[in-house]
């Protein structure tokens, strides 16, 4: 008789008193899923204080060191956090047919499920997430709370303006420590884009339940963000973790009303290779269950291209990047995955 292999739902995880095999994953040589403490060492990704004087040298500092850091006093009301993360424990605690009612259409992005990177790992993650790629979530939102999706969906514009308002200060600060203003790209150029919507961005609910074996398990894998940034409010629980060469994998401890931001893939690009976009993952934990949520810039528009910034570049040169848009990058990150900055590269670059 063959034995019946029940599909663990995602959904469900929370309530398993032993970690499935095809959530179990195996250390690699070099980089042991074990032991939990990721490191001792003290030093972590810097806090910057977004009114400090110094704050583009206080940037480029952390973005050289580790491709990410963290702020404070950067205007986003510890009420709009709040009411987005019960937003999610709302979503996240309901059983799980109800979640896979708001699942995400096949076509697209949006929508309740797995992360995107997930094929490309044997093993399978600890969380669950919900997607937010375009407007599609008031339509699930409808379905899930038919009496007061109004509120959840006034939230969650709110969290989308608020975010796009710091997305674009970030941005300034991050040129500034380069020596560029957005005047110095094409498609940031105040003129141009004063007013409108700052193009492509997501937002990403993610939701990683208690697990029997956190140390055995992932919440979710090793990747980088193919944004330009990315910005990660998380829960009063840790797991977040990035990685460095010279200190190997670093939990970012949460601070509450403290957001980290991440440098994605197009900004490395548009810094020519200056800037690293930091490799990171999600740890899970044995006793309590974790949320972040994670606002993830593309850039312009889907269809604009994005390029090193010529003044970086300067006249010697060499470019190391071609021009790709967000569209396009997004084709071949889910096409190749961690190989996909390498085949953004120029070939032989000329000056
Ligand atoms: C706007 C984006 C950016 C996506 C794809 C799409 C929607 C969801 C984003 C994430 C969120 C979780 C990690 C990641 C790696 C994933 O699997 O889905 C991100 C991915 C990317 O940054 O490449
Ligand atoms: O949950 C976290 O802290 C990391 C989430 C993340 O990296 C992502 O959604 O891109
Ligand atoms: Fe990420």
């Amino acid at each position: 008789m063959p034995s019946i292999v029940e599909e663990i739902c995602i959904g469900n995880l929370g309530s398993l008193q032993t970690l499935p095999d095809s959530f179990a994953w195996k250390p690699t040589s070099g980089d042991s899923v074990l032991p939990s403490s990721a490191t001792t060492v003290e030093e972590t990704v810097p806090v910057i204080d977004l009114s400090d004087h110094d704050v583009t040298t206080l940037i480029g500092n952390a973005c050289k060191t580790w491709g990410a850091f963290q702020i404070a006093n950067h205007g986003i009301s510890q009420k709009l956090l709040d009411d987005i993360e019960s937003l999610c424990k709302t979503f996240f605690d309901m059983p799980s047919e109800r979640k896979l009612e708001a699942g995400s259409s096949d076509k697209g992005v949006s929508g309740y499920g797995e992360p995107r990177i997930s094929p490309f790992f044997e093993k399978k993650m600890w969380s669950e997430g919900f997607t937010i790629a375009d407007g599609s979530y008031r339509n699930q939102f409808r379905t899930t709370w038919p009496h007061e999706y109004t509120k959840y969906c006034g939230i969650i514009e709110e969290y989308e303006v608020e975010m796009e308002k710091l997305t674009r200060r970030l941005l300034s600060y991050l040129l500034g420590s380069l020596g560029v203003t957005m005047d110095d790209i094409e498609w940031a150029k105040k003129s141009e884009n004063s007013g409108s919507e700052m193009g492509r961005r997501s937002i990403r609910l993610n939701y990683y339940p208690v697990c029997p074996e956190p140390e055995r398990a992932m919440g979710l894998a090793a990747h980088t963000d193919s944004t330009i940034l990315t910005i990660l409010h998380q829960s009063n629980t840790g797991g977040l973790q990035v990685f460095r060469e010279e200190s190997g994998w670093v939990t970012v401890e949460p601070v509450r009303g403290v957001l980290v931001v991440n440098i994605g893939d197009l900004f490395h690009i548009l810094s020519n290779g200056k800037i690293p976009s930091v490799v990171h993952r999600a740890r899970v934990n044995h006793t309590r269950s974790r949320i972040s949520v994670v606002y993830l810039w593309g850039g312009p528009a889907g269809d604009v291209e994005i390029a090193p910034i010529s003044k970086i570049v300067g006249p010697v040169g060499p470019s190391l990047y071609r021009p790709i848009t967000w569209n396009e990058y997004l084709r071949i990150k889910f096409e190749v995955f961690d190989k996909a900055l390498d085949a953004m590269r120029v070939v032989n670059p000329t000056n």
